[in-house]
């Protein structure tokens, strides 16, 4: 049975609990505001518009996932965040000051592992920390020992990138990025590259580490169940020009858990996400029948 033939409540029906939650969000300070952001490239056939008047704001210790197809402006929006690259139109302000380039109060993640191969764990969380921070080697040493411990890595502070798994790389990725003290962590498919059990295992520290941090989150993903699953609230881009159709607060209760993929809540959601960015049309999952079988032989 798909979603579409469960009778499910309205995504947008909240528990006493959820309600609440978002209540005392919503009396939280802004720390990110996007601003009627607007991005065009100019390519060999003329100007792209990647990005058309996206406005969302961000409070203090949200977790929000951006979500849309494939070339809806993702990744160029987050690299905007990042100060990477220059939007045409339209400002970021981060706690009320415009961004203009990269910042410390920025840290960011990919899916590509970005460790210096030729540094061990502790020397890359270090790095940051001397090289930008300006702690001393001690201090540094002192500081990265603890984001290292907080993500569960304390045995392997000795160990080099080749040494770890996919997924430990992404969690001394995590924390390199949080011992640098960022107001905001800009994750784009941070476990986009794992298997699928590595990446359950990764958004359950993920939530752990939140938790314990004082840090606001935008997540990029493509997976409907990730972006149900870790966030508070949901942007949904449409692509050409990338444009939000919708912002979803998810109707899931805090602490998650596993068992909650299942719960009404849930799949609402997700069938919701489906909605949006999957529009189901007539046949366009048919392929054009080329027959190199005997008629007679058929599997169903
Ligand atoms: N530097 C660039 N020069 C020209 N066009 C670009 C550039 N960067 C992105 N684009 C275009 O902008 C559009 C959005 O790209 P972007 O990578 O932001 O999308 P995305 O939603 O992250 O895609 P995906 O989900 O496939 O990763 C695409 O059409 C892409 O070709």
């Amino acid at each position: 049975m798909t979603t579409h033939e469960i009778a499910l409540p309205s995504y947008r029906q909240q528990s006493p609990a959820v309600r609440e939650r978002f209540r005392k969000i919503a009396a939280r300070p802004v720390v990110l505001r996007v601003n009627r952001l607007g991005k065009t490239f100019d390519g060999v056939q003329g100007a792209i518009q990647t990005l058309h008047d996206v406005s969302f704001e961000v409070r203090r210790r949200e977790f929000i996932s951006i979500i849309g197809p494939s070339g809806c402006g993702k990744s160029t929006l987050i690299r905007i965040l990042a100060g990477l690259e220059e939007p045409t139109s339209g400002a970021i302000l981060l706690d009320e000051r415009e961004v203009t380039g990269p910042g410390p109060d920025r840290g960011m993640v990919f899916q590509g592992y970005t460790l210096f191969p030729w540094l061990t764990v502790l020397k890359n969380v270090m790095f940051g920390l001397e090289v930008s921070q300006g702690f001393g080697s001690l201090s540094a040493e002192q500081e990265a020992r603890s984001w290292i411990e907080m993500v569960g890595l304390q045995e392997f502070t000795e160990a080099y990138p080749h040494e770890l798994s996919g997924g430990m790389k992404q969690r001394v990725a995590i924390a390199r990025a949080l011992a640098n003290r960022p107001r905001i962590l800009l994750m784009d498919e941070p476990f986009g590259a794992l298997d699928a059990q590595t990446r359950a295992k990764m958004q359950s520290y993920l939530l752990q580490i939140w938790k314990n941090v004082d840090v606001t989150i935008i997540f990029i993903t493509h997976d409907l169940d990730e972006a149900v699953y870790l966030s508070d609230r949901i942007v949904v881009l449409k692509a050409n020009p990338g444009e939000i159709q919708e912002i979803i607060e998810v109707p899931v209760e805090h602490p998650r858990s596993p068992e909650q993929f299942l719960s009404q809540e849930f799949l609402a959601t997700k069938k919701r996400l489906e909605e949006l960015i999957h529009p189901a049309k007539e046949g366009d999952d048919l392929l054009p029948i080329v027959r190199l079988t005997p008629v007679g032989d058929d599997v169903y």
